[in-house]
């Protein structure tokens, strides 16, 4: 479904590449966890995907397309087939949780009736849907401001099924919970892949969650894979390699 090669992502001014050449596959199906220290590089692999960060060189293509080449619109229309959530929620404050869930619509119409904040019956009715399966249905009315942590990212995690995705992209999104409301949210985020059967790559710093939820746990250092596999050959020397600082190692 994804197919990178040699995919580089070198950030003006910097000295090393933030992505190095790497070359991966993933299918449909896969839950893939990116483990790594802080800097390594798994915000900026993410946002590769759906062409958020240009490459410097190399490719990455989705479904044998690379969203690389195209225009920005495009671009636009398929990233909206990629839900994306993220560490601190990017939510409207003031606006209702339906109202936020709606947004999720924007990138599948056209730009001037989102200005004018149109949205079909059949809109609504799938953000009524997403607000059911992600358990926040009794507060559609509800300002996100006078939510919870736990229940925004929910809010997120609704407006991204608005896109009803083929690929889910979680940039830390339980960095900012407590670590049971981040163990509920990964298990929603587990339930809704199983049920859509999308690609999901999450990133996170919890190596235990990783290897509760992750079907694929890619460890990244310095913009290289240092590990790649199934959550049992996670071990205890394959941790330290990913987590090792310089003068560790
Ligand atoms: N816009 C930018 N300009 C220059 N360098 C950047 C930029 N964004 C990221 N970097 C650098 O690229 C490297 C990888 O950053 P990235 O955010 O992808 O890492 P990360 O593993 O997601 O880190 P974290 O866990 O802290 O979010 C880091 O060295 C970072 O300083």
């Amino acid at each position: 479904m994804i197919e990178m090669n040699k995919a580089t992502v070198q950030y003006p001014g910097t000295e090393q590449p933030a992505v190095n050449e790497l070359s991966l596959t993933f299918q449909r199906g896969e839950f893939v966890c990116i483990l790594g220290r802080s800097g390594a590089g798994k915000s900026t692999l993410i946002r590769t995907f759906n062409a958020l960060q240009p490459l410097t060189s190399g490719t990455i293509y989705v479904d044998k397309q690379s969203l690389h080449d195209m225009s920005e619109e495009e671009q636009r229309q398929e990233r909206a087939r990629m839900g994306m959530i993220f560490q601190h929620f990017h939510l409207i404050p003031r606006l209702s949780v339906l109202q936020n869930v709606l947004t999720g619509a924007f990138g599948r119409k056209k730009p001037i009736h989102n200005l004018l904040g149109r949205f079909t019956k059949a809109e609504k009715d799938l953000a009524l849907q997403t607000l059911e399966a992600t358990g926040l249905l009794p507060f559609k009315n509800r300002r996100v401001e006078a939510l919870s942590g736990g229940q925004k990212q929910r809010v997120a995690i609704s407006r991204a099924l608005m896109q009803q995705p083929d690929i889910f992209l979680g940039d830390e999104p339980v960095a900012s919970l407590d670590p049971s409301t981040a163990n509920e949210v990964f298990q929603l985020l587990k339930q809704l892949h199983e049920e859509n059967d999308t690609l999901t790559f999450i990133n996170v710093h919890d190596v235990h969650l990783a290897k509760t939820f992750g079907t694929r746990i890619i460890g990244m250092k310095e913009g290289h894979v240092v590990f790649d596999g199934p959550p049992e050959e996670l071990t205890d020397d394959v941790y330290q390699l990913i987590y090792a600082t310089e003068q560790q190692v």
